[in-house]
């Protein structure tokens, strides 16, 4: 997104240019823009009053007045849709119940001044509100009600989304609305943001075509009385860019994203209103509130290019694309029996002879891998998160789930199935809030204690060892095959041992037969070796046989 913030208060030539992140390479032009900036020329950004200070558990509150989109993608379900991804509280009063689809509106059902007084009261009586936002308000009564209640219930912020007419024509708030919203509530507004239709009927039916026509508009706006104004060009003629014109009475802001091409628009204006409500509520000045609402839009409009909802002409898009950005249809869940034939790489064997990391992987799993961890204490951390990627596809490709050691970072960029970590390494409690219930995570345990909280802690399972003396770990403290087998008796989690395991110990390891042990993970028995495939198959024809003599516990 670039926001091309010209002022062009008469006093003040300078022309300011902020970049978001439409892409890599607008991000990294983005960058130099920003500082090229001429930062004290720019306006002062006043933080808002913050109220909910981070000592008390008040969580930032915005309470819409709107009417209700049975199609979900604007109204009171944009705003509760907004303020959630904006991890923002968000309460609701309903002015209006409106039956909408992709198709158009099919119905409206304005709701008793009586209701919707007693849902304000209700709300503000009760619980603390930082900013008000307001979509549909069908009648002037309303907006009367709604002014009464903040008399006697002040908030920090209010922002006016004048809604007036649907993108498919439909009339939400008819024209005897205009002088209520002119006189009454504009003055008391800390920002109105209309589209270009509603600018144009709030001054009079003035044509808007250009954004020179879009400044002007912002101008007599704030003359109205609100202490801001952003008008929305989400309809101008443009195919490259979406111009929306931000004016604080001062300095005028051009703010350009890239225009995504999708028919998923429905609801950009509610969600553009309710996101600089839930910014104001953290306590963000109103200049970046409406630049993250900005880039908001921007960010799920492109998530949700090619959705599919419904067969109208403007389909709604993904407010919580966040939650669901990460998912891949070919992501892994974790299955015990996963663990049966464990390869961890190791990046000083492979170079050692001479392969690379993606090599070894498609070596292992060709071999019959089962799981594949990524081992690289030596790699730098771009290096490693390109060895990642690549060895990602391999696995993805091989329906083989590929885990991180340590790295959660690396784990989390390149989406991996998953992370193994060590006793000092990140809490797993931590790594779980990080990478989601989804993910694979495993600890290293020495102990039945640690086998217990790696279980309290929410890992999927344990690696127990070194079983056997190993050389690519110093100083670790062998626990021996009895040591393996009291973690794995005590463990609740699937154990998978580890140390020095090779083709000649695995099946003293496998034999113990204990419930709960699925399988060996192995280094260089596998990677400090000649050819990886043929010593993977050999140690996996080993482990079937062995298991297939000791009994089904072990699978
Ligand atoms: N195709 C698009 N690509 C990027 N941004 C867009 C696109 N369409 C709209 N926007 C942006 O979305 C925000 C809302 O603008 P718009 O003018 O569409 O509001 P609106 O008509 O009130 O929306 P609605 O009433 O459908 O909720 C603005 O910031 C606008 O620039
Ligand atoms: C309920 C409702 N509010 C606002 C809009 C404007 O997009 C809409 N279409 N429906
Ligand atoms: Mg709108």
């Amino acid at each position: 997104m670039d926001l091309i913030l010209s002022s062009t208060s008469s006093s003040i030539s300078h022309h300011k240019i902020f970049t978001g992140f439409s892409s890599k390479q607008d991000s990294r032009h983005g960058v130099e823009q920003f500082g090229s900036l001429n930062l004290k020329a720019m306006p002062e950004e006043k933080a808002l009053v913050v109220t909910n200070g981070s000592s008390n558990n008040k969580i930032p509150h915005v309470l819409t007045m709107a009417g209700s989109d049975s199609g979900a993608g604007a109204g009171i379900q944009a705003d509760l849709k907004t303020c959630a991804a904006r991890g923002v509280y968000c309460s609701t009063v309903i002015t209006a119940v409106t039956a909408q689809n992709t198709v158009g509106v099919q119905d409206v059902n304005i709701l008793s001044e009586e209701s919707v007084a007693a849902q304000l009261k209700s709300v503000l009586s009760d619980m603390h509100v930082d900013v008000v936002k307001t979509g549909m308000l069908p009648s002037t009564a309303m907006v009367k009600i709604l002014l009464d209640s903040l008399k006697q219930f002040p908030v920090q912020a209010l922002v006016v989304d004048p809604v007036m007419v649907s993108t498919s024509g439909h009339v939400l708030a008819g024209s005897s609305i205009l002088d209520t919203f002119r006189q009454d509530l504009f003055p008391l507004a800390d920002i109105v943001t209309p589209n270009l239709k509603e600018a144009s009927a709030l001054l009079g039916g003035l044509q808007l075509e250009t954004v020179t026509d879009m400044r002007s508009a912002a101008k007599s706006l704030h003359d109205m009385g609100p202490r801001n104004v952003l008008v929305k060009g989400g309809h101008l003629p443009s195919s490259t860019y979406a111009i929306d014109i931000f004016f604080d009475g001062k300095d005028f802001y051009e703010l350009r994203s890239s225009r995504i091409q999708t028919i998923n628009t429905h609801g950009t204006g509610c969600t553009m209103a309710s996101c600089i409500a839930a910014e104001l509520a953290k306590g963000s000045s109103m200049l970046s509130a409406v630049k993250v609402a900005k880039r908001y839009v921007e960010t799920a409009l492109e998530y949700s290019k090619s959705i599919i909802v419904g067969n109208g002409s403007q389909g709604p898009f993904d407010h919580l694309f966040k939650l669901n950005r990460k998912k891949s249809s070919t992501q892994q869940l974790f299955d015990p029996s996963d663990l049966f034939l464990y390869a961890v790489t190791d990046s000083g064997m492979n170079k050692k002879w001479g392969r690379s990391i993606t090599d070894a992987v498609k070596g292992a799993i060709e071999g019959g891998a089962t799981i594949v961890q990524l081992r690289e204490k030596e790699a730098e951390t771009g290096e490693f998160l390109e060895a990642a990627k690549a060895c990602l596809e391999i696995c993805r490709a091989h329906n083989i789930p590929l885990l991180i050691n340590d790295r959660v970072d690396i784990a989390m960029a390149c989406d991996a199935d998953g992370v193994h970590v060590g006793q000092s390494d990140m809490p797993v409690n931590t790594i779980r809030a990080l990478l989601g219930p989804e993910k694979i995570i495993g600890v290293s345990c020495k102990t039945p204690e640690h086998a217990l909280k790696a279980w309290a802690d929410g890992a999927d399972y344990i690696g127990s060892g070194g079983v056997f003396p190993t050389n690519t770990k110093a100083n670790n403290r062998t626990i021996g095959l009895d040591g393996l087998e009291t973690v794995c008796l005590a463990s609740k989690l699937p154990v998978v041992a580890i140390g020095g395991i090779n083709l000649s110990n695995a099946k003293s390891v496998m034999e113990l037969g204990v419930a709960n042990l699925k399988g060996v993970a192995v280094v260089s028995a596998l990677f400090d070796q000649e050819c990886v495939v043929t010593k993977t198959r050999k140690l996996h024809e080993l482990l079937t046989e062995t298991v297939a003599n000791v009994g089904p516990a072990m699978v």
